[in-house]
């Protein structure tokens, strides 16, 4: 399985350009084909579903041109009905290329299938058929009733008078009708059956539909009239605004990691319904500033956002941002008339309720509202994102509470944000990381803490969970090459640290792991990838705001590889037996040159020499060589590259 570390992060600040809106961009796409004369569009949003509606497009014998890399693409109208009448369709999970074009096709007389991936297949459509046979269409299932695959047929379509169409399971119902109508010539008036829902969305259908010549007659949300004799025209240059719900994670990146955060693309002046994602989190104590066509987001005053409670019936996507901001706030908070949730990308309600558990939310879920109880602390985990986009995206902001978090599967992000990660990472500062790794007894240890004192960062010295491995292994009578009893107790290590003591099971072993014996152990059982594996997380766990100095022998390479300083810290081999002579001594503890000589080379070698998370100079990393140092030297060095 693919996934993405995202470390532990500080705070969020800076600028977002969007990508383009998915829903203009997919709507704009159809209606620029099915128009009269040639559509400049700009700023097109590059993503899957997108890409599936302009394969689909030229597949029904629309001509359509890119302008070089960019973003700017030239639609040739047919001015009606599609020229090709037979075509196999597949459109993968883009619902707003899936709905409206079965619409579409439905009323130009020819024969079609459509298809897409498994989760498309689970998705309702049945409404949208069944109004679509009122105007005499033939759409026929080719698996289970009420949903995809579809085989439409030539049939004679009977427009005028009224068509009935649910509203309550999914607005793109109602958007496929009424982008699909003006194809017939004759008007029409859909009536909406029962409360229709995300009424931003056919606010931006509408509005489109406009821009292309054709004005429908809305009465309330309930009826909307088609006119009859009307064909869409080509408004010559269409412009994409940013994609408003994309907007929402990075307005609540700012709300969340203090800001200030801009996303540029969307303003007050947006068509799109999301824009509304930007009040519901002001109302969570979040600070807004908007202009014509960017956003603006800071934490609260208070520096945490209120428990909340609200209706995001019109907000559907964005809500999910929401859902994930909740843990962030000061008290459970209820989100409420969610259904569509259950059938989009994948049932959201569900997912999100098993992924917020994971981060030690407490969640109650209902057929259409979720209610967050936020964590006292949050907790790392790997987020399942189930190939939708916005599990992706949202989780990412949990990472902001100072939470490493893994994002399985990470490309579902393509969807709708090929980039998104990218832009994240642009505005998110990690919790930073001062990796200093060497061979044993190069001074890293002292340098180390005396960096991390310096910095009022957390210290991490690795090497002593090996010792403590080794050591723990010894006195339970575990061989030293038993790899999986060795990872099973390191594992569970019932080690903790306090100030510089070490304890094992309670007992202060800060001097036992420092004996040759632990040493040489501690370097054996280091070989082994099971038990480096089983540290892995603990060590992570180190890295908490404002910041850590981590040192070993692989903290730049594998267990901080972000680190935004790596130093490799060494001393000629003679030089490293003296020091840790006269160390052992200091303290009291027996010790013989020529066998530390020999220890320090046997475990140099053995580390440098390992198949996994080897001892290595990595090319990032700033090599120190303190031989002709002293420690303040050596510490001073290492400032200086934090600093610079
Ligand atoms: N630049 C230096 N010059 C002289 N002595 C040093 C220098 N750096 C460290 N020392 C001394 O060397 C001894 C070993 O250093 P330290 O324990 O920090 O090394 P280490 O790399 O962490 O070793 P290990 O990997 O075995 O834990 C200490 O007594 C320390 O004070
Ligand atoms: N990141 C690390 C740290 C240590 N080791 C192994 O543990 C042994 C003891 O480490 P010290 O730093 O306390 O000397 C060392 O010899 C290494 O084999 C490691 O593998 N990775």
């Amino acid at each position: 399985m693919e996934f993405l570390d995202l470390p532990p992060m500080l705070s969020a600040s800076g600028r977002v350009r969007l990508p383009g809106s998915k829903s203009i961009s997919n709507r704009t796409l159809l209606l620029a084909a099915l128009a009269e004369g040639a559509t400049e569009i700009r700023d097109l949003l590059a993503s899957d579903d997108v890409e599936r509606m302009l394969d689909a497009l030229r597949a029904l014998g629309v001509v359509w041109t890119r302008e070089g890399d960019s973003d700017n693409y030239c639609v040739r109208g047919v001015g009606g009905p599609f020229p090709v009448k037979v075509a196999d369709l597949f459109l993968g999970n883009a619902g707003t290329a899936f709905r409206p074009l079965t619409a579409a096709l439905a009323l130009s007389g020819g024969e079609y299938r459509l298809s897409g991936v498994p989760r498309m297949h689970e998705r309702p459509i049945g409404d949208l058929i069944d109004s679509l046979r009122q105007i005499g269409a033939d759409v026929r299932y080719m698996g289970n009733d009420g949903f995809p695959p579809l085989h439409i047929f030539p049939a004679d379509i009977r427009p005028g008078g009224v068509v009935r169409v649910r509203g309550d399971v999914s607005s793109q119902f109602l958007t496929a009708l009424l982008m699909a109508l003006p194809l017939s010539g004759v008007e029409t008036t859909i009536e909406v059956v029962g409360e229709l829902i995300s009424k931003p969305y056919i606010a931006i259908t509408l509005d489109l539909m406009a821009q292309f010549g054709v004005d429908v007659r809305r009465e309330n949300w309930e009826r909307f009239t088609v006119p009859g004799g009307v064909r869409y025209r080509s408004p010559g240059v269409v412009f994409v605004e940013g994609d408003a719900s994309s907007a929402s994670y990075f307005i609540a990146a700012g709300a969340i990691g203090g800001g200030p955060v801009r996303v540029e693309g969307v303003g007050r002046n947006s068509i799109q319904g999301d824009v509304r994602f930007a009040e519901a989190i002001a109302a969570l104590g979040a600070r807004i500033d908007m202009g014509d066509n960017w956003i603006e987001a800071r934490g609260p005053e208070s520096g945490r956002l209120k428990a909340f409670d609200l209706d995001l019936n019109h907000i559907p996507d964005a809500a999910m941002t929401l859902a994930v901001a909740a843990l962030f706030a000061d008290g459970p908070c209820r989100l409420r008339n969610i259904a569509s949730w259950r059938v989009k990308e994948t049932d959201r309600i569900a997912a999100m309720a098993i992924e917020l558990r994971k981060v030690g939310a407490t969640i109650e879920e209902g057929a259409d509202y979720l209610c967050v109880t936020p964590p006292d602390k949050l907790v790392p985990a790997a987020i399942d994102t189930y190939d939708d986009h916005r599990m992706a995206m949202c989780f990412s902001l949990v990472s902001l509470g100072g939470c490493r978090m893994r994002i399985n599967e990470p490309k579902c992000v393509n969807k709708t944000f090929p980039t998104y990660f990218e832009r994240f990472a642009e505005i998110a500062r990690p919790v930073p990381v001062v990796a200093i790794d060497g061979p044993s007894a190069s001074g890293k240890g002292t340098v180390a803490a005396r960096v991390a004192e310096a910095l009022g960062y957390h210290y991490l010295d690795s090497g002593s969970l090996y010792r403590l491995v080794a050591l723990a292994a010894m006195r339970a009578g575990i061989a030293l090459d038993d790899e999986r009893a060795l990872a099973t107790l390191a594992a569970a290590l019932p080690a903790h640290f306090e100030a510089e003591r070490v304890f094992l099971e309670g007992e202060d072993v800060s001097d036992a792991i420092r004996t040759e014996e632990a040493s040489v152990g501690a370097s054996k059982v280091a070989v082994m990838p099971a038990v480096r594996a089983a540290l892995l997380d603990r060590q992570r766990d180190y890295r908490r705001a404002p910041g850590l100095v981590a040192e070993g022998r692989d903290m730049g390479s594998v267990v901080f590889p972000d680190a935004g300083t790596k130093v490799f810290l060494t001393a000629g081999v003679e030089a490293r037996a003296r020091r840790r002579y006269k160390q052992l001594m200091e303290k009291g503890m027996a010790a013989n040159m020529e066998s530390l000589l020999k220890d320090l080379q046997d475990r140099d070698a053995r580390d440098a020499a390992r198949a996994v998370a080897p001892l290595q100079k990595l090319p990032d990393a700033a090599l120190l060589d303190t031989t002709e140092l002293g420690v303040e030297q050596a510490v001073g060095f290492v400032l200086g590259r934090v600093r610079s």
